[in-house]
């Protein structure tokens, strides 16, 4: 039976997911991380929350409207329990917030794997990537965080199933990080509710072409995966620049470029010896723009951890 702990402190990769054609089921944890500790004192209902890094960006936001609460409240619940009184928890991100790098899931998932550890509730890492997908309503940024590198997540029942990805060791990030905020939830307002069949037909081929191109790191179906057709050609429009920084990571030497999640962030995948000039290339076709943004050749990181105490 798990013990509660006094103190529990967790860290919680960053994760791009879609990768273009693994819309809503593939992602990848990325090396930047939300850290934060928990502990109970005193008696209060509502949580105390310090924020620092990366999470400055959401003010005096209200710690009931938190996602890191959120995720207390979802572990509790999932464990039959009550939301404990007396919590605080202090965290801090390097995650930029509202750029398609998955800070939103990274706060849920951290939320309940410090309830899992301060209060020894049993739930374990699938059983929190279970419930951060349902509540996300897509596991692709969830999984990754949670188990690693690079992983499949698709409904089974009414779960999910999660699966690692194999990525060669050739296949290299880089992510350009725009100064601009986009909502998750305005992107997947700007979908259609339908696609004619012919695009489902090629939307199954580049799914398929992006697990085998990463696993061989295979330049042709990587550029076939990358170049979406069931997301992006409806959310390009909403991101400045998007055709021109693709086109220079592509003349970089990418295999291809693409939305990093709902973006706003743009991601490519390149052989590694080319990740410093993909990345300035993407850099400097925004400044072209008038967008500044960061070049972060993006190391692949391992799964969220907690330790007590
Ligand atoms: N602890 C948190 N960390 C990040 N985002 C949070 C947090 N709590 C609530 N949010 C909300 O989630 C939004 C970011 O989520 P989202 O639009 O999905 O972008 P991202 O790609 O960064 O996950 C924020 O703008 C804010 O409204
Ligand atoms: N599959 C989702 C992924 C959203 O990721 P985020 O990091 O932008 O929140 C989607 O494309 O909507």
């Amino acid at each position: 039976m798990p013990q509660p702990t006094p103190r529990a402190h967790v860290r919680v990769p960053c994760s791009t997911s879609n990768l273009g054609a693994g819309f809503d089921c593939v992602g990848i944890a990325l090396d930047r991380w939300l850290a934060a500790e928990a502990w109970l004192e005193g008696d209060a209902a509502t949580p105390v929350l310090t924020r620092g890094g990366a999470l400055a960006a959401l003010g005096d936001a209200p710690a009931d409207d938190d996602l890191l609460v959120r995720g207390v409240a979802l572990a509790c619940e999932a464990a039959g329990r009550a939301m404990p009184r007396g919590l605080s928890i202090t965290a801090t991100s390097d995650i930029p917030v509202a750029r398609g790098l998955g800070s939103s899931a990274a706060a849920l998932v951290a939320g309940a794997l410090l309830a899992d550890a301060l209060l020894g509730l049993g739930l374990g890492a699938t059983r929190v990537a279970m419930l951060g997908a349902t509540e996300e309503g897509h596991p692709d940024n969830v999984a990754p965080m949670l188990l690693g590198g690079a992983v499949l997540g698709v409904p089974r029942g009414d779960g999910w199933a999660f699966a690692p990805l194999t990525m060669h060791p050739d296949v290299a990030a880089v992510v350009a990080i725009p100064t601009f905020q986009t909502s998750t939830r305005a992107m997947r307002a700007a979908l259609p509710p339908e696609v004619p069949h012919r695009i489902a037909v090629q939307a199954a081929g580049k799914s398929a072409a992006l697990v085998r191109g990463l696993a061989d790191a295979d330049a042709a179906l990587l550029a076939h995966a990358l170049d979406d057709v069931l997301h992006v050609p409806f959310r390009r429009a909403l991101i400045p620049g998007y055709d021109a920084v693709v086109d220079a990571a592509r003349g970089a030497g990418a295999w291809g470029a693409t939305l990093s999640g709902a973006g706003s962030s743009l991601i490519a995948l390149a052989p590694r010896d080319a990740v410093e000039r993909v990345g300035a290339a993407m850099r400097d076709a925004w400044a072209a723009h008038g967008i500044e943004s960061e070049a972060w050749p993006a190391p692949v990181a391992g799964g969220a951890t907690t330790s007590a105490g």
